[in-house]
């Protein structure tokens, strides 16, 4: 399988605090990925390091390597608005602009693309048919996207994602703020997207790793080093037979 983002001792630190240390990992295009572990570890850290967010971090300091797309996101000279486009994200708390449904798409599709008034309705429609909004908004485009449910909410901004037509989608936490319902709604198109995109997720929520990560990733802490990758492997395995004593401990709940 073809990788889609490498990353080779990676290190991160805010100020004089280090928040982990050489960390390798590879991410195979078109897979969901699980990046679980207990809190305070650098798994946040980590995930925003792949699309520079990390850079707007104030005293957060970045070294190693992240190979995407034949550059060195880390180390060459890249355009930030691309970056940002292609490796796309959502959080725990959704986070739709204070404006209307429509504008929410639109301002990110402006931004980037010149089309004409008939594409632009086009690609709205088409992104918030997607993510399954399309009949739920499609009478209230111009109400104010802070109305929404939380669920409809995340759901706008992953709709806000995809139509920039994205390589990768980072979600950190995207479901803990949701119920039950909403979540089986953001897993279910998840696990539609990865036919064109690479998600990698931090999850805290192991059931979710469990029903829908292709690749684990479990990373620890240690005092002395910070945070680590203490076991990673496809889903089935780091579930069933993990390859630490860490990982067999923590996916059975008995630690962290
Ligand atoms: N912007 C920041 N400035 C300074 N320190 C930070 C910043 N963000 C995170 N940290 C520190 O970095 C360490 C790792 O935090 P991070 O949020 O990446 O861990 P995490 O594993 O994602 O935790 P959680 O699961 O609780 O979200 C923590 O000690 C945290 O206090």
């Amino acid at each position: 399988m073809a990788i889609e983002i490498d990353v080779k001792n990676l290190s991160m630190a805010y100020g004089q605090q280090s928040v982990f240390q050489n960390i390798s990992a590879s991410f195979e295009k078109n897979t969901i990925n699980a990046i679980i572990g207990p809190s305070g570890c650098g798994k946040s850290s980590f995930v925003s390091c792949l699309n520079l967010l990390s850079r707007s971090f104030p005293d957060a300091r970045v070294s190693g390597d992240i190979f995407w797309n034949q550059k060195n996101l880390n180390q060459d000279d890249v355009e930030l608005k691309q970056v940002r486009r292609k490796i796309g994200m959502l959080f725990q708390q959704a986070t739709p602009f204070p404006n209307s449904i429509r504008k929410n798409l639109l301002i990110p599709l402006q931004e980037h693309f010149k089309l004409s008034k008939e594409e632009q309705n086009q690609a709205l429609e088409s992104a918030l048919s997607q993510v399954g909004l399309w009949d739920e908004v499609k009478d209230r485009l111009n109400r104010s996207a802070l109305d929404l449910s939380g669920g409809q909410k995340q759901r706008l901004c992953l709709a806000r994602a995809l139509i920039l037509e994205p390589e990768v989608i980072l979600m950190d936490e995207p479901c803990s703020a949701l119920d039950p319902l909403a979540t089986q709604t953001i897993e279910a198109l998840i696990k539609k997207i990865k036919s064109r995109v690479t998600v990698i997720m931090v999850t805290h929520n192991m059931a979710q790793a469990r029903r829908i990560a292709d690749h684990v990733t479990l990373f620890w802490h240690k005092e002395q080093i910070g945070g680590y990758i203490d076991a990673t492997g496809p889903a089935h395995q780091m579930f069933e037979d993990p390859p630490t004593e860490t990982a067999q401990k923590y996916v059975q709940g008995l630690m962290g």
